[in-house]
């Protein structure tokens, strides 16, 4: 007869120091699960409607066991909540606001910014070039640095840098022209990437990589994988999100050691040369304009400042400040109030190291979905391909930077494209003062995290009827008013809008008419028939690439 089945009191009965071992573990387990939750009650106290969450993964299970994207599993939220227009939600064991009502979610980013000017980025204090990005500075120090980088992104910067886009985007060719040559499926997602890598290091640097021609570009070698982390570097980013402490404390960095010293010596060596070539501010590329600010404290003003000075009279206005364009003051470093120019060392590194990783990786993503959804669907991409051939017929041949912004069907491709694929697929915001919701007695408390889900938006019904489907018409002349305008926003809103959307824009529709005209796309065995995302990133990327077949065009 087993153990199992003898009757109590034929058990010996246990030691004083075994009961003890078991009371003390009992009431350890206690106590941790009374640590791990111990915020759980937060929505209930506060009338909030809220999803059940669980320890520790709290309502991210999915996510933290590596089966969903965090992008997917917030749409599923989006979805679930049917009329609810904002619910309770824990990140891990952080209470997170997550507003569905996209009027909501469009005056917490622009009219209430004041009281949400923050991200809840929180990277530990050992992450120099992290903390002094755009993407992580807070309150007055962030508003300042804003002021002072909007005007590297203005139209007038970067039309001067389009022969130097167009050279790298006719660099795809070595990569498509070996593909076709074979007749062997490529990756047009690493290629895209590369493409992307050596625009942005030219444009913006005037550093000569070569991610397209060669694999060991140490450029490219660092910075591939910068959005692909492992098990623990996605929680330690997400969580980075809504500032938990434990993964503070293990001090980890969101930009890799190597990386930051590649940036260093490189982005420093760059500068000496223009020093000693006395060609400081002879390219107005992105490092001029960081070196001028160092400098100056300011960026001198285009002649052509319309769109650059927009932006910045919004922010200070937005911000509650003085306007800093009225008063001729933006760009300065009084513009934000009295901080000091800090524009050196690290602070300069993380303005280009924002740049490198911001910029590369989104737009070469969606160039791939453009690609994949073009290559599967051939009356579109041949639609493309005629009108693309139009315009440089019209143009004696020559893409020129206005023949390029003329073709609306490449416009609309691009936007349906960012529709379906928002890169970063949620929106977040930090609550800086107590925030009463109009008409509500709900208040969202200062400290508190709030989520949107840019994919559920752009993916809901309501505004997009059959939203699965890649279809550009919703974005031509006609229909594309009658999309809300908080409806559509792949690049965020209010004055912490994507500071390099032009740009995105540019070097995205530049490389997909590049190869469009020149090649011709079609599925193959290997291209997935349903897009899946990479799950070690929080942005979205293809999972396994997107491999596609392609030819030459004949002229
Ligand atoms: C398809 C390409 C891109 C997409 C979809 C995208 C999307 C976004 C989104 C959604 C945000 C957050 C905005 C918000 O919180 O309201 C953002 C912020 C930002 N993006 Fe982009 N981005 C792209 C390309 C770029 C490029 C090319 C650059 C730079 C060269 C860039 C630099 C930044 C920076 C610095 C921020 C932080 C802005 C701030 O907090 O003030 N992005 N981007």
């Amino acid at each position: 007869m087993s153990t199992w089945l003898l009757p109590l009191e034929a058990l010996p009965a246990p030691s004083t120091g075994a009961a003890v071992l078991v009371a003390l573990l009992v009431g350890a387990a206690g106590a941790l699960y009374a640590y791990v939750t111990r915020h759980f009650g937060y929505w209930r106290r506060r009338g909030v409607p809220f999803l059940r969450p669980l320890p520790v993964a709290g309502n991210l299970k999915d996510v933290l066991l590596f089966r969903k994207h965090v992008g997917d599993v917030l749409h599923e939220v989006y979805t679930q909540m049917k009329e609810l227009p904002y619910m309770g939600l824990f990140f891990y064991d952080a209470p997170v606001f997550f507003i569905k009502d996209a009027e909501l979610f469009k005056n917490i980013v622009t009219n209430d910014f004041e009281y949400f000017q923050d991200r809840g980025f929180s990277p530990v204090k050992a992450d120099l070039v992290f903390s002094e990005t755009l993407f992580a500075r807070k309150g007055d120090r962030w508003k300042d640095l804003r002021l002072k980088l909007n005007p590297a992104f203005t139209v007038t910067k970067l039309k001067r840098f389009y022969v130097l886009l167009q050279q790298k985007a006719s660099n795809l060719d070595h990569y498509f022209d070996d593909a076709a040559r074979k007749g062997e499926p490529c990756d047009v997602a690493n290629a895209c990437a590369r493409y992307t890598m050596d625009a942005i290091a030219t444009v913006g640097f005037g550093i000569e990589t070569t991610a397209l021609t060669d694999d060991n570009d140490p450029l490219h070698r660092l910075l591939r994988n910068i959005f692909v982390y492992s098990k623990l570097y996605l929680h330690a980013s997400l969580a980075t999100f809504v500032d938990m402490q434990l993964l503070r404390l293990l001090r980890l960095s969101l930009v890799p050691a190597p990386l930051a010293a590649f940036l260093r010596s490189t982005i420093w060596a760059a500068a000496r040369e223009r020093e000693r070539t006395g060609t400081l501010g002879a390219r107005r590329d992105i490092l001029d304009l960081l070196l001028e600010l160092r400098d100056k404290g300011r960026i001198a003003a285009d002649e052509d400042t319309a769109d650059g000075g927009d932006s910045g009279k919004r922010i200070a206005d937005d911000c509650n400040g003085r306007s800093a364009v009225e008063n001729g003051t933006a760009g300065n470093d009084k513009g934000a109030g009295s901080i000091e120019n800090d524009m050196d060392g690290d602070v300069l590194i993380a303005q280009a190291f924002s740049v490198f990783s911001a910029g590369f990786d989104t737009t070469s993503s969606t160039m791939s979905f453009a690609l994949y959804h073009l290559a599967k669907d051939q009356d579109i991409q041949d639609r493309l391909r005629r009108e693309l051939q139009k315009v440089l017929h019209d143009n004696d041949g020559i893409l020129t930077y206005d023949a390029l912004q003329s073709v609306e069907y490449l416009d609309m491709i691009f936007s349906e494209t960012l529709r379906l694929y928002p890169n970063l697929p949620f929106l977040d915001r930090t609550c800086t003062k107590n925030y009463n919701i109009p008409g509500t007695d709900i208040v969202i408390e200062k400290g508190v995290p709030v989520f949107g889900s840019l994919y559920g938006i752009q993916r809901d019904p309501e505004f997009f009827p059959d939203p699965d489907r890649f279809d550009p018409e919703r974005f031509s002349a006609e229909k594309k008013a009658n999309i809300p305008k908080s409806c559509f926003v792949p690049f965020g809103g209010g004055p912490r809008k994507c500071i390099g959307f032009k740009l995105a824009y540019l070097q995205g529709k530049l490389g997909l008419a590049h190869l469009i005209l020149n090649y011709k796309f079609w599925p193959c065995a290997a291209t997935p028939s349903k897009m899946e995302y990479n799950l070690h990133s929080f942005l979205l990327s293809p999972r396994n690439g997107v491999p596609l077949m392609c030819s030459r065009v004949e002229k």
